[in-house]
């Protein structure tokens, strides 16, 4: 589809407009393989608008967006989405299947497996690999409603991650974890993206401390415009944070990860 090299995602220039409001404002951006996003801004920021045209499920109103080197508008988004994993945390699962056969359905794209499927030897060892990068291995046997909205949330990455796609897409991942099962995750995607070296992620969170590590980038939004967007060390920093959220922020970083509190000496 585009060479190892070429920019997973390009955004440039866009708007989006819906009823006569501007969600997104001249936003540009472009995501290169072994790049780890984190697109973070206040409520309303557009943070979602901009994360469905990544996702290949909404088209700007102006200004050209390509995915993994396909132009929306251009392309075939059905197809186009099979190469995207999106990790959907409102994953809609009825019946009661295992850990390992929930990821096994990211191979078939589909909520439950298609009646007669059997995964390749390659698939179950994909499956069961994945499964232990994401710390779930041991999660095999048990079934959807026994398991905690932490371990099933890794399952679901460790499912988007069966059709070995380029782009992981990770909607606030950690949004309603205990603070274990936060770390849990966070290790997971650490994990991930040292064994994944190709793989662009791009991770969308309100808070600061549930960025992994391993996070190489930020774009920073408020009211649709892009406030600060680069490398993790210069955007993931006191002044732009402050100015992304319109208060006072200070920003530490230590052992690599990021934390936020009120700036005492400026408020
Ligand atoms: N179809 C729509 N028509 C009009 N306004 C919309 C529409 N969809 C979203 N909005 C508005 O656009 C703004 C951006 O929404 P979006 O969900 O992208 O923000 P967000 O940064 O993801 O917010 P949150 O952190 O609360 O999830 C919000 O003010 C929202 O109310």
């Amino acid at each position: 589809m585009t060479s190892p090299t070429s920019p997973v995602l390009a955004a440039d220039g866009v708007d989006v407009a819906r009823s006569g409001k501007k969600l997104l404002d001249h936003v540009s951006v472009v995501v290169r393989p072994g790049e780890h996003w984190a697109l973070l801004g206040p409520n309303g920021a557009g943070k979602s608008t901009l994360l469905s045209l990544l996702s290949a499920e909404q088209h700007p109103t102006r200004g050209t967006v390509e995915v993994l080197g396909r132009r929306l508008g251009r392309t075939d988004v059905r197809e186009l989405r099979r190469h995207i994993g999106h990790v959907n945390p409102r994953h809609d699962l009825r019946s009661a299947l295992s850990g390992r056969d929930i990821v096994l359905t990211g191979a078939t794209g589909s909520i439950e497996p298609p009646p007669r499927w059997r995964p390749s030897p390659e698939q179950a060892a994909r499956a069961d690999a994945l499964m232990e990068t994401m710390g779930v291995g041991a999660l095999r046997d048990d079934t959807w409603p026994t398991l905690s909205q932490g371990e099933r949330g890794r399952l679901l990455i460790a499912r988007a991650l069966m059709p070995a796609p380029r782009l992981l897409l990770l909607d606030e991942p950690a949004s309603g974890l205990d603070v274990a099962a936060r770390e849990q995750l966070i290790t997971g995607i650490d994990e991930l993206r040292r064994e994944h070296p190709e793989l662009a992620t791009v991770l969308v969170t309100h808070h600061l401390e549930e960025l992994p590590a391993s996070t190489t980038h930020a774009l920073l939004l408020r009211a649709g415009q892009v406030v600060a967007s680069g490398e993790a060390e210069e955007t993931l920093a006191t002044k732009p944070v402050t100015a992304c959220f319109d208060h006072p922020i200070a920003i530490e970083r230590r052992g690599g990860r990021w934390s936020a509190r009120t700036d005492d000496a400026s408020a």
